[in-house]
């Protein structure tokens, strides 16, 4: 049977979930409208009809104005009812479609980082916009839509009974096999809307590629190659679309001619009872406007369930989001401190996934307010320990303490306010120069602003800006240069003021004026700091306390500057390798 796997089910039920808090409501407005509209502008009109061509037929003026009057208060009270409650239920909707965004927004904050390192970006926006917006559907169209055709339906299946139940037998016989072959199409449009809003997903992502990568398409030429994948992309949305609308046309046709049969046999039925004097005339037109009712109540049923199954293909892919786990730290019951430093990793192992270990007996020790440099080549895990210490990962094996207690004593919140992070690439929000700076502590007053801007040495640019503080940066803080942006990520870190500073050296992109400016500025944001900076150019670094050379995630070399030179090792190495590339 056609319908004992229908797909979506869960999906619905978890949409109508979401309006929970206001379902009385929302119910009362959709019923109550659905009801008004259905009896009061449909079932009752069949009936006036019959005594308007009655009065005609018989040319009885009082039975004609009697049905005038009752349709003119029969529409008006209906039509009313119908506004105000429409206006109650989509307010629901308003609301209920405003919370699933807070919701959905509020999730894909408190996901893990490397959820966002699993998907596309623009799948994932596709899924937040498309798929999201989608769901509005269920609520306005869908569900009421299925209720009017069931309360129009069911009205006129009763009414015909009542007038003569072998044209109510036929009729909804025909209405039946209409239902059936429509929910028999169900399945089949699921599976092709999924892959519909597949393909909308990965057009999102060469579209978000677009606008990140436009300055490298140009300069590598890439725009053939990347519309080639573009227009694949939209060819196979195109194909999937034709497919689809091909069933509906197929699937049209067989509504259409089970209609016309059902129509044709009522007037035939119809005809020959009114000839045989078995029933008036106007009768016959309540019937054949019954019969419409009941085909509509059928093929509506049907159609909707296949425009469901496109709807909550989308919504599916919502829900994989939604369902992903959010962020989550698991106590340590043995919390006990085990030195004074103020971060200590010890015997770490960990991996990205199961193929590689990135970190294999990691061990380092920092002390309070010392500056460790962590070196060695690319790929040999520098970033992972930031991203450890942060509290982005989780580690496979070993301990780390910070500030004397466990990782895992303390929440993700704690643990963030302890550090300051100034990455290689800084990120800046779309938005004012003060409200970048602002972010490192919100309720910081203008002045601690500004203060932080002079220490972070951007105060003096920032000033030459068109609206000094107050100027628009742009996109990721596109107006402004590289220099720039990395003071003004060093301003929110003099603002934040945490005692641990983890920094990933940018200066390998700047030119030197810039590299100085920003150098001053981290110099005085490491004072007084406990500070982890991997460093990119060993000459910044040579005055740390101490220096670690990581490679295939252990540490094979440790102590400072003209120690490790000494010492001839991996750190000699890369040291002459690099002053060598100067030279060059
Ligand atoms: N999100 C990730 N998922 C899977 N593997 C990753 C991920 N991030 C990094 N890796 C892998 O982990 C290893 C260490 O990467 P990491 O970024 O820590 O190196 P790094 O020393 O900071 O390199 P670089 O100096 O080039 O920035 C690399 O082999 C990299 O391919």
């Amino acid at each position: 049977m056609c319908m004992k796997k229908f797909k979506g089910i869960n999906e619905l039920r978890r949409i109508m979930s979401f309006m929970r808090p206001r379902m009385l409501k929302y119910s009362i407005g959709v019923i109550g409208n659905n009801l008004s509209a259905a009896l009061g502008l449909n079932i009752v009109m069949a009936f006036i009809y019959k005594d308007m061509v009655n009065s005609a037929v018989n040319r009885d003026i009082t039975l004609l104005v009697k049905s005038i009057i009752i349709a003119l208060v029969t529409l008006t009270i209906a039509s009313f009812i119908c506004t105000s409650l429409t206006y109650m239920y989509n307010k629901c909707i308003r609301y209920t479609m405003t919370e699933i965004r807070q919701k959905t927004f509020f999730h894909m904050e408190c996901l893990p980082i490397n959820q966002f390192e699993r998907r596309h970006s623009g799948d994932t926006l596709s899924r937040m916009t498309n798929d999201l917006n989608n769901i509005e559907y269920i609520y306005a169209d869908g569900i009421s839509g299925m209720l009017y055709a069931i309360i129009v339906g069911v009205s006129a299946a009763i009414s015909m009974f009542a007038l003569n139940w072998k044209i109510a037998l036929y009729t909804i016989g025909l209405g039946i096999i209409t239902f059936y072959i429509n929910t028999c199409f169900a399945n089949s449009f699921r599976n092709i809307n999924d892959k519909i809003q597949q393909g909308y997903g990965k057009m999102t992502e060469l579209i978000s590629d677009l606008f990140s990568g436009i300055q490298l398409i140009k300069l590598f030429h890439l725009e053939d190659l990347i519309l080639k994948k573009y227009n694949k992309s939209n060819d196979n949305i195109k194909d999937l679309i034709v497919v689809r609308t091909r069933k509906y046309a197929v699937l049209d046709s067989i509504n259409s001619i089970i209609g016309g049969l059902s129509f044709i046999g009522i007037v035939i039925i119809g005809g020959m009872m009114a000839l045989k004097k078995n029933t008036d005339f106007g009768t016959v037109m309540a019937f054949i406007k019954l019969q419409g009712n009941i085909s509509f109540m059928f093929f509506q049923a049907g159609s909707l369930i296949t425009e469901f199954q496109r709807v909550l293909a989308g919504a599916s892919r919502l829900f994989e989001l939604l369902d992903e786990p959010i962020e989550s730290q698991i106590e340590n019951m043995h919390s006990q401190s085990i030195g004074s430093n103020a971060i200590e990793m010890r015997n770490v192992v960990f991996q990205y996934s199961s193929e590689k270990v990135v970190l294999n007996n990691f061990n380092i020790s920092v002390p309070i307010n010392q500056k460790v440099a962590l070196v060695g080549s690319s790929g040999c895990g520098k970033s992972t320990i930031i991203k450890i210490l942060l509290g982005f990962y989780t580690v496979n094996n070993g301990s780390i303490e910070v500030c004397g207690k466990s990782i895992n004593s303390y929440t993700l919140p704690e643990l963030r306010n302890l550090m300051s992070y100034v990455p290689q690439d800084t990120y800046l929000f779309d938005g004012t120069i003060e409200e970048n700076i602002r972010y490192g502590k919100r309720n910081a007053s203008q002045q601690d602003v500004i203060e932080a801007a002079i220490a972070a040495n951007a105060h003096e640019f920032i000033l030459n800006q068109p609206e000094g503080y107050n100027t628009q940066i742009g996109e990721r803080g596109a107006r402004l240069s590289g220099g720039q942006r990395q003071r003004i990520a060093i301003a929110r870190a003099f603002l934040k003021n945490a005692p641990i500073l983890l920094l990933d050296e940018a200066t390998s992109s700047l030119d030197s004026e810039s590299e100085n400016q920003v150098q001053i500025a981290l110099e005085s944001l490491m004072r007084g700091r406990t500070v982890i900076v991997i460093a990119h150019r060993l000459s910044t670094i040579e005055n740390a306390d101490k220096i670690y050379v990581v490679a295939k995630g252990k540490i094979v070399e440790c102590g400072k500057h003209e120690e490790l030179i000494n010492n001839g090792g991996l750190y000699k190495k890369l040291h002459e390798l690099q002053f060598k590339n100067i030279a060059v």
